[in-house]
């Protein structure tokens, strides 16, 4: 089940993925009075995080990342059920969809884990810090209790925390030390690739950067991968080798983070980026026209056109693939595509909502 040379080694560590999620389609089923209901919350997504890699995924709110990380993870459960599609893990002998509950408890915590949005939803709120360790690590440890909480003390102190700790409730403990506990959960096996879900989004700035430096730090001295989850664009600045944006279900631009950031081909991308503030500059940020679409009936063709800027016929017509323009940068962008018709000639057929909207 789990491949022998799973593990990552000591020596040069290749740039080959670990991670392959190819044409990935997950929805929402749902039934309301006799009627059934779809919402498209992961729709054809194809990406590979590579070995001892952080790969960012960005997008605004309902846009599909927690969606998207549960499908990946094989943590999603009904009504979000897989349509389509295969998530491969180089450490597994086989897609994840097809691995029992029982193999995939195996390989959960020791190979593949998860920090979560809040730590309250993974530490049991009567239950000592102690016996959490034990629940997620014990079993996949296999040494006798003391030399198990020898390591797990270990650990703690290499994350800068007090093996105290373990013996507190985690209402004892700040929100930032317990998110330090939940990463420190997620670690202590050393596994291979771990998925972060807004794992800073309820902290405050100072103890976020504290946080984010842990796990960075924490990732380097593992060589593992990290799929890291949040709408915040600075800190997928700090954090993400590559990145991918999300909107509306869709991967619609990946690129390494210093290339989107400089170079953004996409135009909600670009959205995003000049919407960050920036220090001296003054200038009025403007939000994006109209709103994004339901996802139980998005728009046809690329799901962005009826708040682009760009948008021509085609647009409302055909989804445009993810497709690389350069070297390592993939945009699902008709306008974005030179071999379309030229940006100068696409600026002119600006949709009406959206010239009423800027007037
Ligand atoms: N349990 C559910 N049942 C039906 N639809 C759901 C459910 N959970 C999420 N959705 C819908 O799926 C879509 C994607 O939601 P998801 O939570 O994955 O987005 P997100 O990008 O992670 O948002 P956020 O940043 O707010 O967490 C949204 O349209 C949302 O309303």
């Amino acid at each position: 089940m789990v491949k022998a040379n799973g593990k990552a080694g000591n020596g040069p560590v290749p740039a080959e993925p670990i991670l392959s999620v190819r044409n990935l389609r997950a929805y929402y089923q749902m039934q309301y009075f006799g009627i059934d209901r779809e919402v498209r919350a992961v729709d054809d997504i194809t990406l590979q995080v590579n070995r001892n890699e952080i790969y960012g995924v960005a997008g605004e709110s309902s846009c599909g990342k927690t969606s998207l990380i549960k499908t990946i993870a094989a943590a999603n459960r009904p009504p979000l059920n897989v349509i389509g599609g295969s998530v491969k893990y180089s450490f597994l002998d086989r897609d994840i969809f097809r691995m029992s509950e029982e193999e995939l408890s195996r390989v959960r915590w020791k190979h593949l884990s998860y920090i979560m949005q809040g730590s309250m939803n993974v530490l049991n709120p009567v239950r000592r810090i102690r016996k959490s360790f034990i629940d997620f690590a014990f079993r996949h440890i296999n040494k006798p209790e003391r030399e198990f909480f020898d390591i797990v003390a270990r650990h703690l102190e290499r994350l800068r925390l007090s093996p105290s700790v373990l013996k507190a409730y985690p209402h004892e403990l700040s929100g930032g030390m317990r998110q330090r506990v939940t990463i420190a959960l997620a670690t202590i096996c050393r596994p291979e690739f771990i998925i972060a879900d807004e794992p800073t989004t309820a902290l405050d700035v100072v103890v976020q950067k504290d946080v984010l430096a842990m796990i960075r730090e924490v990732q380097q001295e593992m060589g593992s991968s990290i799929l890291f989850v949040t709408h915040d664009m600075t800190v997928h600045a700090n954090m993400a080798d590559r990145l991918g944006i999300m909107y509306a279900g869709r991967l619609v631009e990946e690129a390494p983070t210093r290339e989107i950031f400089a170079n953004p081909l996409h135009p909600y991308t670009a959205h995003l980026i000049q919407s960050l503030p920036r220090i001296g500059d003054l200038s009025p940020k403007k939000a994006l026209p109209g709103a994004p679409p339901n996802l139980s009936d998005p728009p046809a063709g690329c799901r962005f056109h009826p708040r682009c800027p760009l948008a021509m016929d085609i647009c409302r017509r055909e989804n445009p693939a993810l497709t690389a323009l350069r070297p390592g940068h993939r945009v699902a962008c008709f306008a974005a595509s030179s071999e379309v018709r030229p940006v100068s000639e696409i600026r002119e057929t600006v949709p009406p909502k959206v010239a009423e909207a800027r007037s």
